[in-house]
């Protein structure tokens, strides 16, 4: 019998990936406190989040998820369009103040965890692993783990766990009555991809992934019995051709990975390759739009930085994105685990 993605599980496994996020708030909250200047500079003044980027030497990549945080954290707020402390953070964050706590969250400044926070937001650059590069992403000329076979399955397999829980509820999410052909873009183990095709029997799938990536899409497909409706395309999908005329190109959580630039390149490849009527169903995490929260999503932000070049985005940004290349904006259905689809159709 071949397994089915489509039973979702019994249990929310949300606060589990949240209790595991919590380091990323720790670290950033004692980087902000012991080794940049926020707090004294913004009870100077308010600042805008370039200005306060440039004073501490940040690209706005890290300092958006800095201060994204440190929004959700309730300590830093927005005044006339400029950042400034909160109440709480005026009182208990600023250098030499009575009621100051800073020293004492400094006491964790030296540990491991928060140097290398310092270090990747002062750098801008994703973590290496074992020299084979950068988890999750690829570009030409770019050290990739996703090269290497060993690396590669790792990964990707590590992405299975979430993949399992969520994928039931993204089969329900994504409108694919009729729906023909699915390009997944970065489908990883596709397990998303056979959700869907195990609830629309005649809908084929092509999973697009670089090589040693799709060697466990290729298992996968077996697994869930759906390796005759499967076309595994090895490929780099910022410049090989992918199919084209497709129903659904499926970007789950792979935005995420990018820069804004890459990001806005990757909606507008998707886009190209829809049929009329077709849709890019982005399925990924949400920041709010005022890019203050929430939380676990802010704390999500810093893990995906210190592992990508990317951050999540708001709904606001993705949707300006689908709208550029051309798309008309859905309502967003939320999935698990935080996660949600924005789907843009072609007219
Ligand atoms: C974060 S994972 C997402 C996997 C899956 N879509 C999911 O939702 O779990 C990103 C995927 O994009 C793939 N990827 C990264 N850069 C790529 C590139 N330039 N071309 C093709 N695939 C790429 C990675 O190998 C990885 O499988």
């Amino acid at each position: 019998m071949p397994r089915l993605a489509t039973t979702p599980p019994q249990h929310d496994p949300t606060p589990i990936f949240e209790l595991f996020r919590g380091s990323y708030g720790s670290e950033l909250l004692t980087a902000a406190i012991a080794h940049f200047d926020i707090f004294a500079r913004l009870e100077r003044s308010p600042e805008s989040l370039e200005s306060l980027a440039a004073a501490n030497g940040l690209q706005m990549r890290p300092a958006n998820v800095l201060v994204t945080a440190l929004r959700a954290m309730g300590l830093i707020g927005v005044a006339d369009g400029k950042l400034t402390l909160t109440a709480m953070a005026q009182e208990h964050l600023v250098p030499g103040g009575m009621y100051d706590v800073g020293d004492y969250v400094g006491l964790a400044a030296q540990s491991p965890g928060v140097l290398t926070m310092v270090r990747l937001l002062k750098s801008n650059q994703p973590l290496s692993f074992d020299d084979g590069g950068a988890a999750f992403i690829y570009r030409d000329g770019m050290a990739s783990a996703m090269e290497a076979t060993d690396s590669a399955r790792h990964f990707t397999l590590a992405l299975a766990g979430r993949a399992k829980n969520v994928a039931p509820a993204l089969a329900e999410a994504v409108d694919a009555v009729d729906a023909e052909l699915l390009v997944d873009i970065g489908g990883g183990t596709g397990i998303y991809s056979y959700a869907i095709l195990q609830k629309h029997p005649s809908l084929h799938a092509v999973v697009v992934d670089r090589p040693e990536v799709l060697k466990v899409a290729e298992e996968m497909a077996a697994e869930y019995g759906v390796a005759d409706r499967v076309t595994l395309q090895p490929g780099d999908m910022f410049d090989d051709s992918m199919p084209t005329d497709a129903d659904i190109v499926l970007l789950s959580n792979i935005l995420h990975d990018w820069d804004v630039p890459e990001c806005k390149k990757l909606v507008q490849r998707a886009a190209s390759l829809l049929r009329p009527g077709g849709q890019v169903a982005i399925h990924d995490v949400f920041l709010n739009d005022e890019q203050d929260g929430p939380l676990p999503i802010a704390l999500y932000s810093a893990a995906l930085f210190t592992l990508t070049e990317g951050r999540a985005y708001s709904e606001a940004e993705y949707a300006a994105w689908l709208v550029e290349a051309g798309l008309t904006v859905q309502p967003r259905v939320d999935t698990l685990i935080h996660c949600g689809v924005l789907a843009g159709k072609k007219a």
